[in-house]
């Protein structure tokens, strides 16, 4: 059996530029597991802290201070090493230590496991797996907290080839779509420039119905129907246009304001006219009746918690008990722990919820989070369509599908 001989961090950088967290974990002196920790803009209430008082620096110097905790560890042992990133740090929410150094210690482990096996890492995080791909869900179009002002104020238009069978194809028609959104954006506005929100999808000087639109067109001008051989998925990321006071959902972009009931009535209304697939944080993270009630409208679309769930057994719990979604976002980080994330993923499964293992706006050029989607049976891999850090996910995919280990595409 292989164990951890040593634990290193370093200061680097993720997709926005921003310092971060990395680690390399390393046994028997030679497999090397490495990781490095994301980071989100739009971020749920009651996700574990990304990093302490201190920032990065804090991170990095409780990692190197509790490195020995790891020495002599099977790095394959999830419960052993999630035990000593609690002796690290042992508070609820991270604060001490951030859960960018759990997520980071805790993947780059398994990764280690994984060299030394010579497995895919997927096969260390679930050894019974049968595994299938997750259709990529591409962000073509980006607008509120990942985007500038003039942009659209829901966060996100995306992609997502549910028709096709192949993981090849289903990539390429997703960067398709991005494509020819791109030539639609400057067809109807001389002045676009081509700038990009923080996921690589374009973010135009418009409202979030013109984008709705020019999303539809794109996908219909290079002939794929709505619904058929692609389907829309929309991010509303509700909270971030949620006032607490006012008690009402400011568009302020889009020029309009919703009251709750309303707020579901709009999501509603854009989900059925563009025959979405995906329909994501609806309403805002506290609103599990609201989400209910969207998901009892539509059981044939994916109405997914992200910002409600936040990857919390706990908060996945109750929304199962309302019935708020059928389908949750994975992201390791709102956990902090690979460890209690693989947990709420298992627990989702056998309630019954489908999973959408996610990035984070702020990402790394990793490509985990395609192996916790193959490990965790998801549906769907949220990992954006261009970009280096995104376009890392879709290439380990297609690596992965010239092994002949991974038999079909997920079921949606
Ligand atoms: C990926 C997302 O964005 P962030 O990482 O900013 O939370 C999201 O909200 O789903
Ligand atoms: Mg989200």
């Amino acid at each position: 059996m292989s164990r951890i001989t040593s634990v290193r961090g370093r200061i680097v950088y993720n997709s926005r530029g921003s310092r971060t967290v990395e680690v390399d974990v390393i046994s028997d002196g030679k497999f090397l597991g490495r990781a490095c920790a994301p980071s989100g803009a739009s971020v749920g209430i009651h996700e574990v802290r990304n990093f302490p008082d201190g920032g990065p620096e804090a991170s990095l110097a409780a990692i190197t201070g509790s490195a020995g905790r790891f020495k002599g560890l099977n790095p394959g042992d999830s419960g052993a090493v999630h035990a000593a990133v609690r002796e690290m740090d042992d508070t609820p929410d991270y604060s001490i230590a951030g859960g960018a150094s759990a997520f980071a210690i805790t993947i780059a482990a398994a990764y280690s496991a994984a060299a030394a096996a010579g497995v895919p890492l997927y096969r260390v995080l679930d050894p019974n797996v049968e595994p299938r791909f997750p259709y990529p869900l591409g962000n073509v179009l980006g607008g509120g907290a990942h985007a500038g002002p003039g942009s659209p104020d829901i966060q996100e238009i995306l992609v997502c080839a549910t028709g096709l069978r192949d993981i090849r194809e289903a990539i390429e028609a997703n960067l398709a779509v991005h494509k020819e959104l791109g030539l639609v954006l400057r067809k109807k506005d001389r002045l676009f420039a081509g700038g990009k929100g923080d996921e690589g999808g374009w973010a135009p000087r418009a409202c979030s119905a013109e984008a709705l639109e020019m999303a539809a067109e794109a996908c219909e001008n290079l002939g794929y129907a709505l619904g058929k051989e692609v389907s829309l998925g929309v991010d509303f990321a509700a909270s971030t246009q949620w006032d607490r006071e006012k008690g009402a959902y400011s568009y302020s972009r889009d020029g309009f304001e919703n009251s709750p009931g309303e707020q579901i009535d709009y999501a509603a209304g854009i989900i059925e006219k563009y025959k979405l697939i995906y329909a994501e944080d609806a309403v805002h993270e506290e609103e599990f009746d609201g989400m209910a009630e969207l998901t009892r409208r539509f059981p044939g679309v994916l109405v997914a918690g992200d910002d409600l769930t936040v990857t919390s057994a706990a908060m996945l719990r109750k929304a199962v008990k309302k019935g708020s979604c059928n389908a949750a976002i994975l992201k390791v980080n709102q956990a902090g722990s690979l460890y209690d994330a693989m947990k709420f993923a298992a627990e989702a499964t056998a309630g019954g919820i489908r999973l959408v293992t996610s990035h984070r706006s702020g990402e790394t050029t990793d490509a985990h989070v395609t192996h916790i989607g193959i490990a965790t049976g998801s549906v769907m891999l949220k990992v954006g369509a261009v970009g280096g850090e995104r376009v890392a996910k879709a290439n380990e995919l297609i690596r992965l599908s010239e092994q002949g280990l991974i038999h079909g595409m997920a079921g949606i």
